[in-house]
């Protein structure tokens, strides 16, 4: 079965609904991906995916016992504060040197276990927060705008990371993200959004639908093409095919 479900789901604040009749699934090793305008239900959808957000109408069901690993958008840490990444990902359980050294090779930054949080890049940190993510061995990862303050290359970067988590682990990946070109191209499916679903599939017909065009103009279609491209050939190089 899926790993998470919604039926018909209406959310809403008071007596503003924000977002409606939203039904779709996730399943497992999908990477998913949600666009939409700003305040077109991004961040409560994934609210109510991981039960934050009680809906209005409509129902959301996870499978059991399902694990979720949920990386902010971002994380205030005090600069003045001394804390090392080793002590921020024993918070707030202790963990096992092995298991945290495994986190931190996954997410691609095996040598920041002595580095101070505070002195971090944006993409170091993000990492970090995606390390500790894995420690808790998910089934799923969520991600609200995860390359916020990241450039363009950081981002894409970080996304590839993310596709080779998902390939390692067979995890899968719900995400929100503004940065349409660059992150559409690592998903197998995205879902636009506009106070509901108004269209969805692959990155490639959501990028040519109407609905999409109308909502983000035509632009980002070329870049698409290019990432894709490049993304391709990354992928010749280590599988031999591309998909
Ligand atoms: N806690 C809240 N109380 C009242 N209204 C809220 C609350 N959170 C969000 N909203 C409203 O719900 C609507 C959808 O917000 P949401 O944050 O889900 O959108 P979004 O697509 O994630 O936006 P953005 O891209 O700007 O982050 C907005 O109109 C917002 O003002």
């Amino acid at each position: 079965m899926s790993l998470i479900e919604t039926r018909g789901l209406c959310l809403g604040y008071g007596n503003d609904v924000v977002l409606r009749d939203v039904t779709f699934s996730i399943d497992r090793g999908e990477i998913v991906t949600i666009v939409g305008p700003n305040g077109s239900g991004k961040s409560s959808l994934l609210r109510a995916v991981i039960g934050a957000l009680q809906p209005v109408s409509g129902s959301v069901t996870r499978a059991k016992g399902l694990r979720i690993g949920y990386v902010p958008q971002q994380l205030h840490i005090d600069a003045t504060l001394p804390l090392t990444v080793r002590r921020f990902l024993n918070l707030p359980h202790r963990q096992k040197a092995s298991d945290i050294a495994v986190a931190l090779t996954r997410a691609g930054v095996p040598e920041l276990a002595d580095a101070q949080m505070a002195q971090l890049s944006g993409g170091q940190f993000q990492r970090v927060l995606l390390a500790r993510a894995l420690l808790g061995r998910p089934d799923i990862l969520i991600l609200d705008e995860a390359t916020q303050g990241l450039d363009q290359p950081g981002s894409a970067s970080f996304y590839r990371q993310i596709e080779e988590v998902r390939r390692e682990l067979g995890v899968a990946v719900l995400m929100v993200s503004h940065d349409l070109h660059v992150v559409m191209a690592a998903s197998d499916r995205v879902l636009c959004l506009n106070g509901h679903i108004c269209c969805e599939g692959s990155p490639e017909v959501v990028a040519d639908a109407p609905e999409y065009r109308a909502l983000f103009g035509t632009g980002t279609q070329g870049t698409l093409a290019l990432y894709r491209h490049d993304h391709d050939h990354a992928h010749d190089h280590d599988h031999g095919h591309t998909h």
